[in-house]
């Protein structure tokens, strides 16, 4: 059997301290917009965009919207998945015509899941601006996609793994990477 090593990238401390600084790297750009909106994409990104949406309505003293989006049905390789996609929920409740969105991930790869994520967004409509915000990057794209904030960057081989562990969803909130 293959054994695997796991070591913790982020603690659940410094997992707090980055979500601040993301917090705080986005009211640095967006000062004064009342166009703002976060979007999180199924699953653990809409957990991370929520705790953002917590820090920066105590900030900015005014609610910020917040979005939740199934990429499953907008994947590339839909066609040639073994199992059915996932289905969770897509949720927009805000008008998405020139607004300034965030759409947030725990972990940015390859890209494919951003693209599929703004062919989504585009469905609902023209927003003036769309930025990417992950909690950790670890490189190896296969699209031209880059973050606009990041939580961490990471040099990773493609044997390895990231997992985001979150509170609400696993019990603690960690970055974990495994190598197989
Ligand atoms: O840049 P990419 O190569 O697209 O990879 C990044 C995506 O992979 C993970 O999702 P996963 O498909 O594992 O589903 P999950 O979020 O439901 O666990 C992660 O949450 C990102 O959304
Ligand atoms: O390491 C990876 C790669 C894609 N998605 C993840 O969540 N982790």
């Amino acid at each position: 059997m293959a054994s695997t090593k796991t070591r913790q990238i982020l603690s659940d401390g410094e997992f707090a301290r980055t979500l601040e600084r993301l917090a705080f790297e986005i009211l640095e750009r967006h000062d004064q917009s009342r166009r703002l909106a976060l979007v999180g994409i199924q699953r653990r990104g809409v957990e991370l965009a929520d705790r953002l949406r917590r820090l920066l309505e105590n900030r900015l003293g005014q609610e910020v919207p917040l979005g939740k989006l199934d990429i499953n049905l907008y994947r590339d390789d839909w066609t040639t998945m073994e199992s059915q996609p996932r289905i969770s929920r897509t949720d927009i409740p805000f008008p998405v015509d020139d607004s300034q969105i965030i759409l947030v991930d725990d972990v940015l790869y390859t890209g494919r899941t951003i693209r599929a994520a703004l062919e989504a967004i585009l469905d609902f409509g023209r927003p003036s601006r769309v930025e990417l915000l992950v909690l950790v990057d670890r490189g190896h794209r296969e699209l031209p996609i880059h973050a606009d904030y990041v939580g961490k960057r990471l040099d990773t081989s493609k044997r390895e793994r990231i997992d985001v562990l979150i509170q609400e969803r696993d019990e603690r909130d960690a970055v974990v990477l495994t190598e197989e």
